[in-house]
């Protein structure tokens, strides 16, 4: 077994942030600060409920999902044009690889821009550039996951999967997100069999705030590959004893679950409960424009809050490859750099 060094506390949260690491959870939408949302207003002369960028920010103060998601969808009505989705996506993917993240699955929610007359093909080149210009300049492998709306119908899901398969080739699967409670996995059952027919990988939201029964119903029904928060598993002892032992990996979002009020502080996250657990759990940012923080700050302040350490970290990175959708040439290439930056954390003790 790898033997991980020692790390100072002092020392962690410059070990975290020098980490490399692949984010699986985080919504390009959730991306648009509030300075990007103002310029692209101007830019496209789109009226905004808030009279400035400050008066935007103070009313990030969700009481839980829903507050959150009319916010967010409001946030996104000033994307229009290729650029605008590029420039979105280039601002985020410049921040990932200054947070030493290698690679990204990034989820977007055509949805949301297509009821508004954007053209799907706008959409997806738009972010599609932006993945292969991080490539080129940072050899950031970023790769696009398609969410259907789950507050909508399947009908509309199936409307959204006919309009992007001339785009197939740019996006690798597909996920479930939106309003949790009240629309299970059920609901998209048939939508999601297609995809797999097509080849696409399928991942869900569930249990973020949803019960444990949506856990079992998404990896049952929608056969997900990975659940999108699963917090909620803890609820239910045989859920947590089946997601070890299939290794069902969960995209966990620390900060995005305090400002949601799943947990009412970082220090009562389970985030610890789950990995002691055995689960293959994940640390992402989701909507980090939002939640007060990309992914480095995720790790860093749960780690302080959670009193974790050195071998933590590394279980955590080696989760987030093991858990991508890439291949296993690549995941063991990145395996190997994780271990090789532990190793020389060793030699300057
Ligand atoms: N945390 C979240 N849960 C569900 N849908 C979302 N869309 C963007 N962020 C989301
Ligand atoms: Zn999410």
């Amino acid at each position: 077994m790898f033997k991980i060094p020692h790390i100072a506390p002092d020392r962690l949260p410059g070990v975290l942030r020098l980490m490399p690491k692949a984010e699986l959870h985080l919504h390009i939408e959730g991306t648009l600060e509030p300075e990007l949302i103002f310029k692209l207003a101007q830019r496209n002369q789109v009226q905004l409920p808030y009279a400035s960028v400050e008066a935007l920010r103070a009313a990030y103060d969700f009481k839980d999902l829903q507050s959150f998601l009319d916010i967010y969808y409001a946030g996104a009505s000033v994307l229009l044009h290729e650029q605008d989705f590029f420039d979105m996506a280039w601002a985020y993917l410049e921040k990932a690889a200054a947070d030493n993240v290698v690679h990204a699955e990034i989820f977007f929610d055509p949805q949301t821009h297509t009821a508004r007359g954007v053209p799907m093909e706008t959409v997806i080149k738009g972010l599609h550039h932006a993945c292969q210009r991080a490539h080129q300049e940072f050899g950031l492998s970023a790769k696009l996951i398609l969410c259907f709306l789950r507050h909508l119908s399947e009908e509309d899901a199936f409307a959204t999967l006919e309009a992007a398969l001339p785009f197939r080739h740019y996006f690798i699967g597909v996920g479930l997100d939106s309003s949790e409670l009240g629309h299970p996995p059920a609901k998209f059952e048939r939508v999601f069999a297609k995809c797999r027919e097509l080849g696409l990988h399928v991942v869900a939201h569930a249990g973020e705030e949803g019960p444990p029964e949506y856990i079992r119903d998404a990896l049952d029904l929608l056969k997900a590959e990975r659940i999108d928060h699963g917090v909620q598993a803890v609820r239910d002892a045989d859920l947590m004893k089946r997601l070890a032992d299939e290794r069902v990996p969960l995209t966990v979002c620390p900060l995005s679950n305090i400002k949601l009020c799943v947990f009412p502080t970082l220090a009562q996250h389970n985030l610890k409960s789950l990995l002691d657990a055995g689960l293959c759990v994940t640390v992402n940012s989701d909507d980090p424009a939002y939640f007060g923080g990309y992914v480095n700050d995720n790790y860093v302040q749960l780690f302080a809050a959670l009193g974790l350490e050195g071998r933590h970290a590394y279980q955590l990175a080696f989760n987030s490859f093991e858990a991508s959708f890439a291949d296993a040439a690549q995941k063991k290439a990145w395996e190997h750099g994780l271990k090789a930056f532990f190793e020389r954390l060793r030699e300057q003790d």
